[in-house]
């Protein structure tokens, strides 16, 4: 079996493929190290041979939980590295090993899924991302802004009154009308702000594209923005899509 993991800045993202990584045996998002380590350990069977990782933490980070896995499990750990090519796709950073390792291979994935046409990609995470892929592979570059997480960790530590708690947040999504609590007014008005993000990261890709252009949503609060540009594909697995590309077992 293959152990698949998408180390973001907030949330491990991990899978396990059967061994012709065919099918996902067991998937699941953890918040640490020692999460992810309880939650495989209730897996049976489970006889992992190897794994393979994007991170994005600091390399020390990233090394310990290397370390971890191949101490736990007794597996080798390939993990992603920047590339200035691969699969078709031209890096578009001055610095290629500077762009974030899980915006490469969602471009990866992203582009080998539009077979090769223009795709613009979004990730909703911690952060949010747009990258853009011309038809030909060549990156355009793309833009960072403050995902959801950040947004209402800004407005709840830097202001006196807004205060909330998780399930109340939650609560509050389930409409877009105009809120009536504090809650319910700065969860909807975040999640406008990334609604009205994908218009206008569209809008541009159109400008580039016309109509000829692909699409693709991922990252934990997708969900959020789903609807809002219907030819969008929401692709949750995006990342390990390009992950299974730059690291290839065997
Ligand atoms: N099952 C889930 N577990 C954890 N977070 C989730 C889940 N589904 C949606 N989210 C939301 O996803 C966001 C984090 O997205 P993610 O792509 O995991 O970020 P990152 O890659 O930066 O760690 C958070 O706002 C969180 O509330
Ligand atoms: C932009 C990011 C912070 C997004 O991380 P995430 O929200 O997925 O945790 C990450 O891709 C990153 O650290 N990038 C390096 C800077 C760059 O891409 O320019
Ligand atoms: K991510």
């Amino acid at each position: 079996m293959i152990l698949e993991l998408d180390c973001g800045n907030s949330f491990i993202k991990w899978r396990v493929l059967d061994a012709l990584a065919s099918a996902v045996v067991s998937e699941g998002v953890v918040d640490s190290n020692h999460a992810l380590i309880e939650r495989l350990r209730i897996i049976t069977p489970l006889s992992l041979g190897n794994c393979r990782l994007v991170s994005v933490r600091t390399t020390e980070e990233t090394g310990a939980l290397i370390e971890l896995i191949e101490r736990e499990f007794g597996i080798a750990v390939v993990g992603a590295k920047p590339a200035r090519e691969m699969s078709g796709v031209r890096n578009g950073y001055e610095d290629y090993e500077r762009l974030g390792l899980d915006r490469w291979l969602a471009m990866l994935g992203g582009f080998h899924l539009a077979g090769g046409s223009s795709c613009l990609i979004l990730d909703f995470g911690t952060a949010v991302t747009a990258d853009f892929v011309a038809a030909g592979g060549e990156h355009l570059g793309g833009f960072i802004c403050p995902g959801m997480p950040l947004m209402r960790n800004q407005l709840r530590t830097h202001t006196r009154k807004i205060r909330y708690g998780d399930e109340a947040a939650e609560r509050a999504l389930s409409a877009h009308v105009p809120g009536r609590t504090t809650v319910e007014a700065v969860e909807r008005g975040c999640s406008f702000m990334l609604r009205g993000f994908v218009l206008t990261q569209v809008e541009l890709a159109r400008a580039y594209w016309g109509d000829d252009f692909t699409v693709f949503i991922t990252g934990g609060d997708a969900e959020l923005v789903r609807g809002v540009a219907p030819e969008a594909r929401v692709v949750p697995d995006l990342v390990f899509v390009g992950l299974a590309m730059a690291c290839p077992l065997s």
